[in-house]
């Protein structure tokens, strides 16, 4: 599958977000962190903000929900005209029913799994999902240090997608920068969040051209 990089609007300037989106009309999705100070200890923003930058912006969102009750609000997302919404599996308590009501109301329905949380007990909810998102941090921060130990994880991960078809990309977000990413793309991954390596840096644009060509010398 070809390389897609999301770039996350966690590190970009809240107060100017249709500018900062409009700051790379290269990237394939864009980001969105949804944190509710309870399944993580920072707060970002929510529904308003989403349905206002689905006006802003022509990129399709990338929305990671962060929160403690996804399956009461991830169809809203989904509903608000998010392109992909993801719900963690420590936080979903029925994640069969929120899969499937994202993918009901258009969106691509995607898993999220923790550093330490293991792949194998959710190849079972394969067939419920888009997306499969392997945290390469602890959620709630952005610049953090990329966690190697994630590393083995996706080998495992990339191998039971191919074994169900192949068509389930994997995520990757947390630490993803022009040092990291050969490494997550070698392991399997083919979808990059980026939120410090692309707003950090003076052009978000080039940014994520640097991403897309350092992950594609891997991937061909
Ligand atoms: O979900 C996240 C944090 O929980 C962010 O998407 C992630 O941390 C992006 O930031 P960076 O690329 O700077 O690590
Ligand atoms: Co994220």
């Amino acid at each position: 599958m070809a390389v897609q990089i999301s770039p996350s609007i966690l590190s970009a300037d809240f107060a100017r977000l249709a500018d900062e989106a409009a700051a790379v009309p290269n990237a394939d999705w864009l980001h969105v962190d949804v944190m509710d100070y309870h399944f993580v200890p920072n707060l970002t923003l929510g529904l308003p903000v989403v349905e206002s930058l689905r006006k802003a912006t022509s990129l399709p969102l990338d929305c990671h929900l962060m929160i403690e009750d996804p399956d009461r609000w991830a169809p809203a997302y989904a509903e608000a005209g998010a392109g992909s919404v993801t719900i963690h599996a420590e936080a979903a308590k029925a994640p069969v029913r929120t899969l499937r009501q994202i993918r009901s109301l258009g969106a691509r329905a995607a898993l999220a799994l923790n550093p330490g949380t293991a792949v194998e007990p959710y190849e079972g909810l394969f067939g419920e999902i888009d997306m499969l998102l392997l945290m390469t941090v602890e959620p709630g921060f952005g610049g953090q240090g990329f966690l190697d130990m994630v590393l083995p994880k996706i080998r495992t991960a990339r191998s039971l997608v191919e074994r169900h078809g192949g068509e389930i990309w994997i995520q990757v977000d947390g630490g993803i920068t022009t040092e990291t990413i050969e490494r997550v793309a070698e392991a399997g991954a083919d979808v990059f969040v980026a939120g410090s390596a692309v707003y950090g840096a003076g052009d978000p644009s080039a940014a994520v051209d640097a991403l897309r060509a350092q992950a594609e010398t891997v991937t061909g």
